[in-house]
C-alpha cells in the first residue's frame, strides 16, 4: 500500500470526527446564547472569569491526553471567547497600537473573539474603562526584569475600577527594521522599559546607534516601516503586523523576561476555588508598623503572594504597599485578615479578588 492509501481511512476518521467535534461545538453555542438570554433578563455580565477559570481548570483535570493541558485550554479558551461573543462582543481596552504585548495579554485572557480597543497610554486604558467605553481594560503591572509599572500603581490607588484577573506573558523582544538590516539606520526606536531590557544587548551590539524611547513598542515598528533609517525594538507579531525584516530575534537581556497584566473593570468576579486578592495599604512611619500591619495574615492562615512599597506621590502617607494574598475577600479566613488589617491601617483598599489563571 502507498502512503496514500494507508492516509485515506485515517482521513476518513478525522473527517467523521471533525464533523462530531462541529456538531458539539454548536450544540455548546446553543447553550451559551440560552445563558445570554439569562443574563440580558437581569442585565447580569456577560464576562464571568471564575466560571472560565473553573471551565479551564477542568478540562485540564479530566484531560488524558495525548493533547497537552495547556494546548486544550488554549482551545478552550477560544471555545468560550467564540460562546461569549454570541451573548455579546466584550470591549477591552489596552495600551496600543494594535502589536504591542498588551494586545497579546488581552487575547491570551479573553480569547480573540474580542473587540480590541488600543489606547495611547494607561491612562486612557483606565479612562476609557471608567467610562464605560470599553468593559474591560488590560493594564501592565510588572516586568520581571524592570520592577513594577509605577504609573499602573499610582492609577490602580486612584480608580473606582476593580482587579478582575491578572496574568503574565513571556516578552520577547526582536530588533527589526524594513530591510531586515542595520544598512543606513541610525535610531533605534523602543518603549523606554524595552529599551532597559536590552540595554546589555545594544551598549555590546549598536553602542554607537542612537536610542530613542516612545510611549510604545507598536508605534515604534509603525515608524520603522515607514522610515529606512529607523529600526525597532518591538515584538515579532508587531514586525509581521508592519510587514519589517528580523535583524534579530531575542535581544532582551534577561531570557525569562515576563510581564504580568491586570485586568481592570467595574465587574467584582466571584470566588472561583482558587482566588487571589490585591490590596494597598499604608502603615503610619514608625518602628514595627510594617510588621504589625501584616501580622492578621499570619494569625488567620492567609498567605501573602506579592509585597511592593512604592513610595507615595499622592495622598497623605510616606509609602503605599501593594500586597496580593491568596484567597477570596468573600472567604470567612481572608474577610477576617482583611478586617484586621484595615483597623490597622490608614489606608486600605482591597483593589479586587480574581481566579488565579496559568
Ligand atoms: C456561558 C457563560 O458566559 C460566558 C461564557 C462561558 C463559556 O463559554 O463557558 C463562561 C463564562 C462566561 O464568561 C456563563 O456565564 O456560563
Amino acid at each position: 500500500m502507498n502512503t496514500d492509501d494507508k492516509l485515506k481511512p485515517l482521513r476518513e476518521r478525522i473527517d467523521s470526527i471533525d464533523a462530531q467535534i462541529l456538531d458539539l461545538l454548536n450544540q455548546r453555542a446553543r447553550v451559551a446564547q440560552e445563558v445570554g438570554h439569562v443574563k440580558a433578563e437581569t442585565n447580569a455580565p456577560v464576562f464571568r472569569p471564575e466560571r472560565e477559570a473553573q471551565v479551564l481548570r477542568k478540562v485540564a483535570d479530566r484531560n488524558p491526553g495525548p493533547l497537552a493541558s495547556v494546548a486544550v485550554q488554549t482551545i478552550f479558551r477560544e471555545i468560550m471567547s467564540c460562546c461569549r461573543a454570541l451573548e455579546r462582543r466584550v470591549i477591552v481596552a489596552y495600551l496600543g497600537p494594535a502589536g504591542t504585548f498588551s494586545e497579546q495579554a488581552v487575547y491570551k485572557q479573553f480569547g480573540h473573539a474580542v473587540e480590541g480597543l488600543p489606547c495611547a497610554s494607561i491612562d486612557e486604558v483606565f479612562r476609557a474603562t471608567e467610562a464605560g467605553t470599553a468593559d474591560f481594560g488590560v493594564v501592565p503591572v510588572e516586568n520581571s526584569s524592570e520592577g513594577a509599572i509605577n504609573r499602573t500603581l499610582d492609577l490602580l490607588l486612584q480608580t473606582t475600577l476593580s482587579i478582575s484577573g491578572t496574568l503574565s506573558i513571556p516578552i520577547h523582544h526582536s530588533l527589526m527594521s524594513k530591510s531586515g538590516t542595520m544598512n543606513g539606520v541610525t535610531r533605534i526606536l523602543a518603549h523606554s522599559q524595552t529599551l532597559a531590557q536590552c540595554q546589555v544587548w545594544l551598549n555590546q551590539n549598536y553602542p554607537n546607534v542612537e536610542r530613542q524611547a516612545i510611549f510604545s513598542n507598536g508605534e515604534a515598528a509603525r515608524l520603522a516601516a515607514e522610515d529606512q533609517t529607523v529600526a525597532a525594538i518591538a515584538s515579532e507579531i508587531a514586525g509581521e503586523r508592519y510587514n519589517l525584516g528580523v535583524v534579530k530575534a531575542h535581544v532582551q537581556d534577561d531570557p525569562h523576561n515576563r510581564t504580568r497584566f491586570a485586568i481592570i473593570g467595574r465587574l467584582q468576579p466571584g470566588p472561583s476555588g482558587k482566588d487571589l486578592t490585591s490590596l494597598v495599604l499604608a502603615v503610619p512611619n514608625k518602628a514595627g508598623a510594617v510588621y504589625n500591619m501584616l501580622a492578621p495574615l499570619a494569625q488567620h492562615g492567609v498567605s501573602m503572594t506579592r509585597f511592593e512599597s512604592r513610595p507615595a506621590r499622592i495622598g497623605t502617607w510616606e509609602y503605599y504597599f501593594y500586597v496580593d494574598v491568596e484567597g477570596h475577600s468573600a472567604e470567612d479566613h481572608v474577610s477576617k485578615a482583611l478586617d484586621a488589617l484595615k483597623q490597622n491601617a490608614p489606608f486600605f483598599r482591597v483593589l479586587g479578588s480574581y481566579p488565579v489563571t496559568l
